[in-house]
């Protein structure tokens, strides 16, 4: 079936229609992932994907990202079908794949240095970024001189300096420990402000969730699904003990409980 860009899609930050991934297909070893995702992005909205392991998050993260071809229906960005990873989309893994030979800035501005810019402007931009992540005195060290939390916030701020307008967080902060993780959603929090970029992120924690989310994507088991779509009405600074946080986190238990058992179920039976 076509998929026509949506009228309003070139104010929208993403728009999936019908989208779907089935790896190796056309093969034996044909897998669907991924089926039927109906899902806008506003412009300098936060969105967090939560669902069961093996439910497609990620993947539906690469084919925003333009990493992977959906097989099914399609996606558009600012009114661009995406085809092709681009700049105006910024992809931030679990681990930070930082260039251990490079320094701080050098990482940084890597994807300028691609685009041909000079040393002088390179520098300037990463000092920019690292500035605003808190890490500009940073700057001429080398990754392994780094914290974990720090080269994470490295990987956000080489994101950055490509001025995004779309950034895809892949669990982030999961390999962080849990003080490190909470300062970080603080720190993410303030930079998503502070760039007006839209904030899609994955995460298997429902605190971070309701820590987070503007709205949270709720995906069934797989072939992920889109089960349903939680706003996060709650004012900014949120109070995470309010009654209101809890009874979110009650929701959201309960919405991914039955599609982690489908999941569980699932594996058990393919591997018997
Ligand atoms: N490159 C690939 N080739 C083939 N199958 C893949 C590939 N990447 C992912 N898959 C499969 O697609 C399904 C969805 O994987 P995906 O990583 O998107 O799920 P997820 O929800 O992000 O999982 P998790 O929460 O465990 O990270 C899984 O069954 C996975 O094995």
């Amino acid at each position: 079936m076509a998929f026509d860009a949506p009228h309003f899609s070139s104010r929208t930050a993403v728009v999936c229609r019908g989208a779907g991934k089935t790896w190796a297909a056309g093969t034996k070893r044909a897998h669907e992932a991924l089926r039927d995702v109906d899902l806008d992005i506003a412009p300098g909205e936060f969105v967090v994907f939560l669902g069961p392991s093996g439910c497609g998050k990620s993947t539906l993260l690469y084919l925003i990202a333009g990493l992977e071809d959906a097989t099914d229906g399609a996606i558009w960005s600012f009114g661009d079908k995406v085809e092709t990873p681009s700049p105006q989309r910024s992809l931030i893994f679990q681990e930070t794949s930082l260039f251990p030979w490079l320094t701080v800035w050098q990482n940084v501005s890597f994807g300028l240095a691609i685009r041909g810019a000079s040393q002088a402007e390179r520098r300037r931009v990463a000092a920019e970024a690292l500035q605003r992540v808190g890490l500009k005195a940073a700057m001429d060290k080398r990754p392994d001189e780094l914290s974990g939390g720090m080269r994470q916030r490295v990987a956000v701020a080489r994101a950055l300096a490509m001025r995004p307008k779309v950034l895809l967080m892949d669990e982030p902060f999961a390999a962080l420990d849990v003080q490190t993780r909470a300062r970080m959603q603080d720190f993410l929090l303030d930079v998503w402000r502070d760039s007006g970029a839209s904030v899609l992120f994955v995460t298997h924690h429902i605190d971070e969730a309701v820590a987070l989310a503007d709205r949270v994507v709720v995906f069934t088991a797989r072939p992920g699904r889109i089960k349903t779509i939680v706003p996060i009405d709650l004012p900014r600074p949120r109070n995470l003990f309010s009654r209101e946080a809890e009874a979110l986190r009650i929701q959201l238990t309960d919405l991914l409980r039955d599609e982690v058992d489908r999941a569980f179920a699932e594996q058990e039976a393919m591997t018997a």
